[in-house]
């Protein structure tokens, strides 16, 4: 199944996941033009990747391990859906009443930034902007949450937000999403509840909400496209009460095979 274009979506946008050109399409850039922008911070150069360690074994793929079955990689569902679509929301439910490990990738960029550290400075700087951190960033953060949970499913909302980020991940990590979860939500009905969620974030005014917007038609959709190309996107209406998308989230995942 391939994800319809919303009536407003840009033809162009959608189809080229990686716009060239312009200034007025600055808003795009995914992490290539940033990568250069912080040349001195990312081209440090980088330790070799160790070897796999027991606990990231379990995430590579056809791995069956000999121990019973403790080394299985865990069941990945990643959560995508635009800015405001109740992702964290439906997340903490699911993890709630399914057991699972919620891994939000917009949550480790905020902690990053907490720590005070120079990248936690880059990261505050893009994410002001409505732009997406470069995927080295991202990926290493997520990898390192998976090593730390012992959980057998785990749930990665706000993740992989463009091309890059699903091809960073499926390198390190050597593996792939169980199921794409996509909440389906009107532009008009994100943007009033990111408006109201009153929880300080620095992104939740209209100019980078705009951006946000913009950045998730133009570099999200093709990675929810590529997945459902591969039969993984579960595709849920969310607009409604919270209940009654919990509802929809309920069938879903108790029809699942863990
Ligand atoms: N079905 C709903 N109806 C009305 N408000 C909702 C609904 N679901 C979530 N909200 C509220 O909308 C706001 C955004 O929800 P949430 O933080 O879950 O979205 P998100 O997809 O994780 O957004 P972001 O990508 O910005 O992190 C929150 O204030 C939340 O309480
Ligand atoms: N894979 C990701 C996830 C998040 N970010 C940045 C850019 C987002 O606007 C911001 C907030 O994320 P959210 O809490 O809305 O999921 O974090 C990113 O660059 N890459
Ligand atoms: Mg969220």
């Amino acid at each position: 199944m391939v994800v319809e274009k919303k009536k407003k979506r840009g033809k162009s946008e959608a189809a080229d996941p990686q716009p060239r050109g312009g200034g007025s399409r600055d808003h795009l850039l995914c992490d290539t033009m940033w990568r250069r922008r912080v040349g001195a911070l990312l081209l440090r150069p980088r330790s070799p990747l160790p070897p796999p360690s027991s606990t990231l074994r379990r995430h590579l793929p056809d791995h069956q391990g000999s121990d019973g079955g403790n080394s299985r990689k865990p069941f990945i569902a990643f959560v995508l859906g635009g800015p405001g679509s109740g992702k964290g929301t439906q997340c903490a439910r699911i993890a709630s009443d399914y057991g699972f490990a919620h891994l939000s990738a917009g949550d480790l960029l905020r902690n990053e930034i907490s720590s005070g550290t120079e990248k936690g400075e880059l990261i505050l700087d893009i994410i002001k902007q409505g732009k997406i951190v470069p995927s080295e960033i991202t990926v290493e953060l997520i990898r390192k949450a998976m090593e730390s949970t012992d959980a057998k499913r785990v749930l990665i909302d706000g993740f992989p937000r463009c091309e890059e980020n699903r091809i960073a991940f499926e390198r390190i990590t050597g593996t792939e999403p169980d199921l794409v979860v996509f909440f389906d939500c009107p532009e008009d009905e994100m943007v009033k509840r990111l408006l109201g969620r009153n929880q300080g974030r620095v992104d939740d005014n209209i100019e980078t909400i705009k951006k946000r917007l913009k950045v998730f038609e133009s570099l999200n959709i093709p990675v929810i496209d590529y997945y459902s190309s591969r039969g993984k996107v579960h595709k849920i209406n969310a607009t409604g009460t919270e209940q009654e998308i919990f509802g929809a989230v309920r069938k879903l995942f108790s029809s699942l095979r863990f």
